[in-house]
């Protein structure tokens, strides 16, 4: 006993029959010697008041035989007044005399029972505090995979009811299944040391469904051998925060989308430097720059600012503002364009850093696009009062103006204040319902282009006016913009003009084209009503010698003249037309009865009209005579169109002239063959000069006194692959008609030169004791570029100029004497001799022969020929001889085939000659002979 009560141990016994007894130790359990406690002092008088009741129904429990043993903790205060805290552990026992006791053994826990309530307290806050940041905690014992949980880290886990106890499985079941791996593999690392801590973020499924995101915490304990022993760890709601992050992500990734997706500009910029962070697709796209060279710089360095100044500005007004909104501002792009733009910024905050968002709107063009309206409507303006044309401007609906300019004042006589406000029915400028037409076209058509109106003045002048109508609206009034031209004017030349093109300005009478055009109708016409007419075509004989000698105005009079006879004896449904020159058609209409009748009367009017013409005219006291020769083609025996029956005409017409003229010829069809075998001639020529069948013969011209050959005339021949060699006499009358003379004339003039230019490189002629004599013809010669020609082909061919001789004719040059003068004066400067050919068949005329620039006179054969049997011609030859001589001129003879012919020419004076005598016209070789076998040939 002692032994306890020095160890602080007491023991008590109670027997049921109310002794207790105590040993010294619990007396001082309780603050009391042993002594001092009174006897039949009971142990629960001992017990603090307010755990009395409890011991007792403790006690009571052990006495009834509910339990045997029995611990019981209660406080005790001492007679110092401090609270002690005991323990009884006791037991019932049965004594000696078979009667209930109770012993127990008694010690003060007041230290455990402070350090449990220290521990208690600690837990209490951690739990509490805990709580405050609703966090849970769990322990795992893992041999024994044991997890407790708090009742917060049940709750979380979606354990409703408390804390949990049980397998980590069960605790973890409401994780999903995505999660699940990850939380394995994180404890695997764990467990294996890759790391050392556990951090597992996971989403549990509520049972209502509801998904929480968890993060877990733990630590990780091993026993003294390394094996894992415990887990513990906390288990924390982060539901809101994840939702916030992926709230935040969301809107980031929004505000990416809008940034880099913009179709407008958006800069990125710190305030601290003003550097550049960042720019979006559309800011390079505008701008230029690329990111990588505008991260990191300024606007300053990159000149991104057109005024600086203006930057500053903007940026206090942002500064103080605190954003810019829709802001118009200046800038220029990496390659220096100036660009305008509305900004818009907002100070950001991006990581800590300060910055300022920009958005760009590029008005660069809409700004162009408003000064080119602007441009554009001031130029409106300007054409509107400056267009020398009227226009208005009126209201659709009421025909109301609204403006009309100076044009308008030109074009009717009213001034804009007299007008504007009232309409053009009221002033009467479109008679009639015009005004409703073009309204009608506006609606059709949509605008109404040159349009021709009669218009009036406020005198009521008519005028022709051409309009165009355009819609447009005015302050949201349909307007019409309508511009008038007066074109009455125009209108009177082109009548004028039409009236030109169909008449002949000489007599006015209907021209070729009109006839065309009124046979076309008369065939037709006379087709449907069974009808018949005629063509007469009609020229004058030999007009082109009144024109040459008595001139152009005398000639002019004289076809005014037939055209009133003609006029006067025709009917007016007749049409009387003037082709050209004296060249005139009558078309008879209207004429019935059989083919005979018709034939006997259209002969009559012919006749009659022939005779009619071939009355004397008398001018300025002159009478003059001239006869025509007519055709006549009846329609429809002659053909069913224009053109056949004005060539059948024709054809009677040529036949009129070749039976001697002053005649009336009905055409009849075996004209029409010898007119095809003309047209086939032509055709053939026209292939001959292509195909090179063309040849030039040389005759030579000989000095009688020397017997020398002096030069030669260059005749053409036509080597017909059938025919053989042909005269141009057969073919060259068609070649002038034909105009074929122009291209087979350049060819002979080109040959012709070859020629001498390679006699002259043989050594077989000099340059001044030989010339070529060409024939030209008059249409030849009175090509305006005829100089050029002649000139290219000396040229071409390097002959000497003086070499060549041109033929003309009495009969072209007299056509237009000062043309012709000029020309050979132009080739004469150059050194190009003249011939007159054929002299004494035509007019002769010393006059013009004194002014012409020719060299030699050819007498014509046809004197040559008769001479010896007829002293006329002898003695025409004698005159010619005299005439040369005394201007100066060569004479030569031509056609001379007898020595007789020769020898009377040397007695009048004529030495030099051509003709079969000496020689026939040669092929260039022979020629070439010829010339090597005469004596005295010129060395080379
Ligand atoms: N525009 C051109 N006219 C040319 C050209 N070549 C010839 N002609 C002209 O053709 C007409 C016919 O010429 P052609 O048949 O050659 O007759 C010429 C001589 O062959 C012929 N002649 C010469 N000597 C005699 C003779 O002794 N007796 C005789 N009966 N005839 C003879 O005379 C014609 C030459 O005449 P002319 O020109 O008047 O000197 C004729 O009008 C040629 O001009 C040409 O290239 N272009």
């Amino acid at each position: 006993m002692a032994v306890l009560d020095g160890s602080g141990l007491g023991v008590w016994s109670w027997d049921l029959a109310e002794t207790e007894q105590w040993s010294t130790g619990v007396a001082k359990l309780f603050g009391f010697f042993v002594e001092q406690i009174p006897a039949g002092t009971r142990y629960l008088q001992l017990v603090v008041e307010e755990d009395r009741a409890s011991v007792e129904a403790r006690f009571r429990s052990v006495i009834a035989g509910e339990t045997a043993n029995f611990t019981i903790r209660h406080r005790a205060l001492w007679p110092d007044s401090s609270l002690h805290w005991l323990e009884l552990i006791g037991q019932r026992q049965i004594d000696a005399c078979g009667q209930t006791i109770l012993v127990g053994l008694v010690r003060d826990i007041s230290a455990e029972h402070l350090q449990a309530q220290e521990l208690e307290d600690s837990q209490e806050r951690l739990g509490l505090a805990l709580n405050s940041v609703e966090l849970g905690t769990w322990d795992w014992h893992i041999p024994s995979d044991t997890l407790y949980a708090s009742a917060r880290a049940a709750e979380l886990q979606g354990i409703t009811e408390g804390s949990f106890h049980g397998p980590f499985q069960e605790f973890f079941s409401c994780i999903l299944p995505e999660d699940r791996s990850r939380m394995r593999q994180a404890y695997r690392e764990l467990v294996e040391g890759q790391r050392r801590d556990y951090q597992v973020t996971y989403q549990a499924r509520l049972q209502d469904g509801t998904v929480r995101h968890l993060e877990s915490t733990a630590r990780l304990y091993r026993d003294e051998r390394g094996a894992p022993l415990r887990m513990a760890g906390i288990i924390m709601d982060i539901t809101e925060r994840v939702l916030r992050e992926q709230h935040l992500a969301a809107s980031e990734a929004k505000f990416a989308t809008l940034f880099q997706g913009s179709p407008d500009p958006i800069s990125l910029s710190r305030i601290r430097d003003g550097a550049f962070l960042e720019i979006n697709p559309s800011f390079t796209k505008t701008f230029g720059w690329p990111p990588s060279e505008i991260v990191g710089r300024t606007a300053p360095e990159i000149g991104f600012w057109q005024h600086d100044a203006q930057r500053q500005v903007l940026y206090q007004q942002l500064r103080r503002e605190q954003h810019l909104d829709s802001v118009e501002a200046q800038f220029r792009t990496r390659d220096g364009v100036p660009i305008t733009c509305m900004v818009s910024s907002r100070f950001i905050r991006i990581d800590r850093q300060l910055c300022i968002i920009t958005t760009f709107r590029d008005i660069t063009l809409r700004q162009q696009a408003e000064a080119a309206l602007r441009a554009s409507e001031a130029k409106f303006a300007k054409a509107f009062h400056a267009s020398p044309d009227a226009i208005t401007i009126s209201e659709r609906s009421t025909g109301r103006f609204i403006e009309v300019n100076a044009g308008f004042y030109r074009l009717t006589g009213y001034h804009p204040e007299e007008v504007i406000g009232r309409t053009a029915t009221e002033l009467a400028v479109w008679p009639g319902d015009q005004r409703q037409q073009i309204l009608d076209l506006l609606a059709r058509d949509g605008r109404v282009s040159n349009w021709e109106m009669l218009g009036q003045d406020r005198h009521g002048r008519p005028k022709h006016i051409e309009v165009s109508v355009e819609p447009i609206e005015l302050n949201g009034i349909q307007c019409m913009l309508l511009s008038a031209r007066d074109i009455s004017m125009l209108k009177a030349a082109h009548a004028q003009i039409q009236h030109l093109a169909y008449h002949d300005p000489l007599t006015n009478l209907p021209n070729r084209a009109l006839l065309m055009e009124r046979l076309v109708q008369q065939i037709a016409l006379h087709k449907r009503q069974n009808l018949r007419g005629a063509l007469l075509f009609l020229d004058l004989d030999h007009f082109k010698h009144i024109n040459d000698s008595l001139g152009h105005p005398v000639g002019d009079s004289v076809l005014k003249m037939v055209t009133r006879r003609l006029e006067a004896s025709t009917r007016r449904e007749d049409t009387v037309a003037r082709l050209g020159g004296d060249e005139f058609v009558i078309l008879l209409t209207g004429l019935s009865g059989k083919r005979s009748q018709v034939t006997r009367h259209v002969r009559d009017v012919a006749e009659k009209l022939r005779k009619l013409l071939a009355e004397p005219m008398t001018f300025e006291g002159n009478q003059l005579q001239v006869t025509p020769s007519i055709g006549i083609a009846l329609i429809p025996d002659h053909g069913d169109t224009p053109a056949d029956l004005l060539k059948r005409a024709d054809i009677a017409l040529y036949r009129a002239k070749d039976s001697g003229r002053n005649a009336t010829q009905l055409f009849r069809s075996t004209m029409q063959e010898a007119a095809s075998i003309r047209l086939q001639l032509e055709s053939e020529l026209r292939l001959a000069l292509t195909h090179g069948e063309f040849e030039l013969f040389l005759q030579p011209q000989i000095d009688s006194a020397s017997g020398m050959i002096i030069g030669a005339e260059a005749l053409l021949r036509w080597r017909h692959p059938e025919r053989g060699l042909r005269s141009p006499a057969d073919f060259i009358e068609v070649l002038e008609e034909s105009g074929l003379i122009i291209d087979v004339g350049d060819w002979v003039i080109g040959q012709a030169c070859r020629m001498a230019a390679s006699l002259l490189a043989a050594g077989l002629v000099r340059t001044d004791r030989f010339s070529l004599c060409i024939n030209i013809s008059p249409r030849q010669f009175h090509q305006s570029e005829f100089v050029e020609r002649i000139l290219a082909a000396l040229e071409q061919t390097g002959l000497p100029a003086q070499m060549i001789k041109l033929e003309i004719t009495e009969g072209m040059v007299i056509q237009n004497l000062d043309d012709t003068i000029a020309k050979m004066h132009r080739l004469r400067r150059h050194g190009v001799s003249f011939a007159m050919d054929d002299f004494g068949t035509g007019y002769s005329s010393l006059t013009y022969l004194k002014r012409l620039p020719v060299d030699l006179l050819k007498i014509d054969q046809s004197f040559v020929r008769d001479a010896l049997d007829n002293g006329n011609d002898a003695e025409i030859i004698r005159a010619i001889v005299a005439m040369a001589r005394s201007l100066g001129l060569q004479v030569i003879a031509e056609g001379v085939e007898q020595q007789g012919q020769l020898e009377l020419l040397q007695l009048q004076g004529c030495q030099l000659y051509q003709g079969y005598l000496f020689s026939h016209p040669l092929p260039f070789t022979e020629f070439g002979e010829l010339l090597r076998k005469q004596p005295d040939r010129p060395r080379k």
